[in-house]
């Protein structure tokens, strides 16, 4: 017996992000291949010819999951009924800027989005937050919708443990299917810590595989921290298809568990855990199970972990100061 379509509300559709991820999604790869799923499109006005255009192209795959495809301007209806929402939409940063520079441009886009979700949105409803910055878009959309529970409302940095893994895969040579328990602390941006301490390479320490402190200081932390912007530099614009693949990967492992023994990165509201003040999304390792997020517990944090996840949960509680300044919170 055929199950019932999973309802999923992407924005941003016509981007270059929602390009590289609704054939995804409706191929199968986010929900696993026995889920259909219905796609619904949220884009501004003067975007929705493009995201019919998408729509289009989507239609001439005759993907067998995907049950039909809306598109709105209104949140309202693009929310409605969704169990699935990617927020993508907003402003990407262009060469020079930081992420937290687009916090007053974006910050706009999710409070009345966050409400469209907390009057509309299915009851098992499931947020990722990808449009930077990412975390703190997560804070006030979390803030505009008091009926739903807080942690269904995440923000992205799967991308960046992505990053990291790559990264200590061609330090080591090992094969990245050999890498597990890296975490990624605090915000997405250039204060986000990657953390190999609690790493382990074929079941071995990957910090003590490394053995070099000066790589993990001076070369893997800010290669991570500010691929980004590398990006930016190199292709002329942000990262879309590693990001979408990215936020794949982020609601895959939420739905359908983490590997025994494994952990993957989010951010997520923080309940206190590891001193990161209650409420603030940061990132924290978490294994899944069921569909709900834990974050793992009694990891033993050393100084040069312990310094660079204060100053990241610093930026956090800044730019929380910041929207509350702003009327978003
Ligand atoms: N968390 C992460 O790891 C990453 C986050 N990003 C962020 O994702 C966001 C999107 O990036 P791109 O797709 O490259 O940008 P883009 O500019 O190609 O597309 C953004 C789309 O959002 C739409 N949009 C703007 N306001 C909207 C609203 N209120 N409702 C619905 N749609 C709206 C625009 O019309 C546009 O089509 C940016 O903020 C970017 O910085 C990008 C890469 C990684
Ligand atoms: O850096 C940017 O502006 C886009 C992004 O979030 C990333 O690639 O991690």
């Amino acid at each position: 017996m055929p199950r019932t379509p999973v309802t999923v509300t992407v924005t941003g559709a016509a981007g270059q992000i929602g390009y590289a991820l609704l054939f995804r999604i409706a191929s199968g790869q986010l929900l696993g291949p026995d889920t259909p799923v219905r796609l619904k499109l949220l884009e501004i006005t003067p975007a929705l010819k493009a995201a019919e255009g998408t729509a289009m192209e989507i239609d001439d795959c005759a993907f067998p999951l995907l049950t039909g495809i809306d598109i709105s301007d209104d949140p309202n209806v693009a929310f409605d009924g969704a169990n699935v929402a990617l927020l993508v939409g907003a402003r990407p940063r262009t060469k020079g800027m930081e992420r937290g520079d687009l916090l007053e441009a974006n910050g706009g886009i999710f409070k009345p989005q966050g409400r469209a979700i907390n009057d509309h949105a299915a009851d098992d409803i499931k947020v990722l937050v990808v449009g930077n910055p990412a975390n703190t878009n997560a804070l006030i959309a979390r803030a505009a919708a008091p009926d739903v529970p807080a942690e269904r409302f995440t923000a992205m940095t799967r991308l960046d443990h992505n990053r990291a893994l790559t990264q200590l895969s061609k330090k080591t040579g090992a094969p990245l299917s050999d890498i597990t328990r890296l975490t990624i602390w605090g915000n997405h941006s250039a204060t986000q810590y990657p953390d190999i301490f609690h790493a382990e390479i074929a079941g071995k320490n990957a910090a003590e595989v490394v053995n070099d402190e000066t790589w993990l200081a001076e070369e893997f932390i800010p290669t991570v921290a500010k691929r980004g912007a590398a990006v930016i530099e190199v292709r002329g614009a942000s990262s879309a298809a590693s990001a979408a693949n990215a936020a794949i990967d982020h609601v895959h492992t939420w739905v359908n568990g983490t590997p025994e023994g494994d952990w993957t990165s989010m951010a997520v509201p923080s309940d206190g855990s590891y001193g990161v003040p209650e409420g603030l999304i940061s990132s924290f390792p978490v294994t899944t199970e069921d569909g709900a997020y834990e974050i793992v517990q009694g990891l033993e944090l050393n100084a040069f972990s312990r310094t660079r996840i204060d100053a990241s949960v610093a930026e956090l509680a800044e730019e929380r100061e910041a929207v509350r300044g702003l009327g978003l919170l």
